[in-house]
């Protein structure tokens, strides 16, 4: 058989959003987000580094997409900010908000770079928080409207939309544990904004569906649970963190209802849902966004709220900047898992990507990140072992393109291929952008 390879077509991107990067965050009439709020908030984000600034991406676009031209980059997925378009969140439209995606979009299809947009990664509007924000029914009604004002505007020219980035980090971070913005901790509040986060999925992919041509998708994390020993209450505690983490979202989806241990999780805190939901939830989409960063060796703890479940550290292993053990089969295993458990929905790895500690630049122009390109290289293998076992993987995004805001970890964790000097804005492509470039110019056979 001949040597497993990427299939022609394959689109290789990077991707940001648009919180971690754009900076100007109220610049020609647009609103503040919750994440504005947040970063001001003193205590809430490591070294008080807020996104006023980020990556400037918002003035230096035009530039950033030039260094994904020089990368050979085929596809750039980014997000867009709700409070630029719609900086109430609803009603009154600031066209200045709408130009800047209408350029940038213009700009990638100029230099050949396909746009996958993103409507929702985590930046919602501060006045829609204020109105209970994920936590308020009518927020389905609310996005399904904001997502027809960038459908009209943007439909003819960007052909892969995502709906929502990552539900799970959304209402475990916002509402759980408090981490991320709006900084709830509350086990009442998460399932409601969970399921609400979903119900604004299912309305604006309907939405869509009345006017869009072309692509609509839902971007999913997804953190494959292995158990720590054949112990039952091991067995078990892997069960609830493999429903939790990654069924919650994907079971209401394609089958219309939660996984049973989801009860079990939040027991008098998990509502009995009105099940003309789940027909709004169970939209088809087109194609599956999966972010893949890290595997969970999981066991039972009985201290660990609400799941009784935490994971194991695997002594051999290598672990990223921010904690999570290098362990690439579990991207193979994910995408088959999906296939296996949901059929084979063509699928787009929308993130990837590892946070090491840059070395100074150390001759100028060039950044050494070895570990980062080996992390690269196994994953994008596993990615090609999946494709071999016949998973219909159409794509690979990068995260990220840029050095940039790690919500509340600030500027400590740099995960992108190019190099961002805070200071300076200076742009410095790492080895593993150089590295991408070339995997990507021979279609992954280098690899
Ligand atoms: O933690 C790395 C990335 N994970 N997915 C969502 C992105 O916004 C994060 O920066
Ligand atoms: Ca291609």
């Amino acid at each position: 058989m001949c040597a497993a390879q990427f299939p022609n077509g394959f689109l290789w991107g990077s991707a940001t959003a648009a919180y971690q990067v754009e900076g100007s965050p109220l610049a020609d009439g647009a609103g503040p987000s919750i994440w504005h709020r947040f970063v001001h908030t003193p205590g809430l984000v490591r070294d008080g580094d807020t996104g006023d600034v980020a990556c400037d991406h918002y003035r230096r676009w035009k530039e950033d997409v030039a260094i994904m031209r020089r990368l050979g980059l085929q596809a750039y997925r980014f997000s867009v900010s709700w409070s630029r378009i719609l900086p109430a969140g609803t009603g009154h439209v600031n066209y200045a908000g709408l130009d800047f995606y209408d350029r940038l979009v213009d700009a990638l299809l100029e230099n050949g770079i396909e746009p996958l947009v993103t409507l929702y990664h985590w930046d919602l509007p501060a006045a829609l928080d204020d109105r209970g924000g994920w936590l308020n029914p009518e927020i389905s009604k609310w996005f399904a409207d904001y997502a027809e004002v960038m459908f009209r505007k943007l439909d003819g020219r960007v052909k892969k939309w995502a709906t929502l980035n990552e539900p799970w980090v959304v209402t475990d971070g916002g509402y759980l544990h408090g981490a991320l913005a709006p900084g709830h901790r509350n086990r009442f509040e998460a399932p409601i904004a969970s399921h609400n986060l979903l119900r604004a999925h299912g309305a604006a992919v309907q939405a869509y569906r009345a006017t869009g041509r072309h692509e609509i998708g839902l971007v999913v994390n997804i953190e494959p649970k292995y158990r720590a020993s054949d112990d039952p209450a091991d067995v078990a505690a892997t069960a609830r963190a493999e429903a939790y983490m990654n069924r919650q979202y994907l079971d209401p989806v394609f089958f219309g209802h939660y996984p049973k241990e989801m009860v079990e999780i939040f027991g008098e805190a998990w509502p009995d849902w009105p099940s003309e939901d789940f027909a709004l939830i169970q939209q088809p989409i087109d194609f599956l966004g999966v972010n893949y960063y890290t595997r969970s060796v999981t066991r039972f703890d009985a201290n660990a709220w609400p799941l009784k479940a935490c994971a194991v550290r695997q002594k051999q292993a290598t672990y990223t900047e921010t904690g999570w053990e290098v362990f690439a089969p579990g991207l193979t295993e994910t995408l088959l898992w999906v296939k296996r458990c949901y059929g084979n929905i063509p699928l787009y790895v929308t993130e990837n990507g590892s946070a090491f500690f840059d070395p100074p630049t150390a001759a100028k122009g060039r950044v050494e990140d070895p570990l980062r390109v080996d992390y690269l290289r196994e994953h994008l293998g596993a990615v090609r072992d999946a494709i071999a076992q016949g998973v219909d993987v159409r794509g690979y995004m990068a995260w990220s393109l840029l050095d940039n805001l790690e919500w509340s970890l600030g500027y400590s964790k740099r995960f992108g291929i190019v190099h961002v000097n805070f200071a300076t804005q200076q742009r410095t492509p790492k080895d593993s952008a150089h590295f991408y470039a070339k995997v990507i110019a021979s279609n992954g056979a280098v690899l």
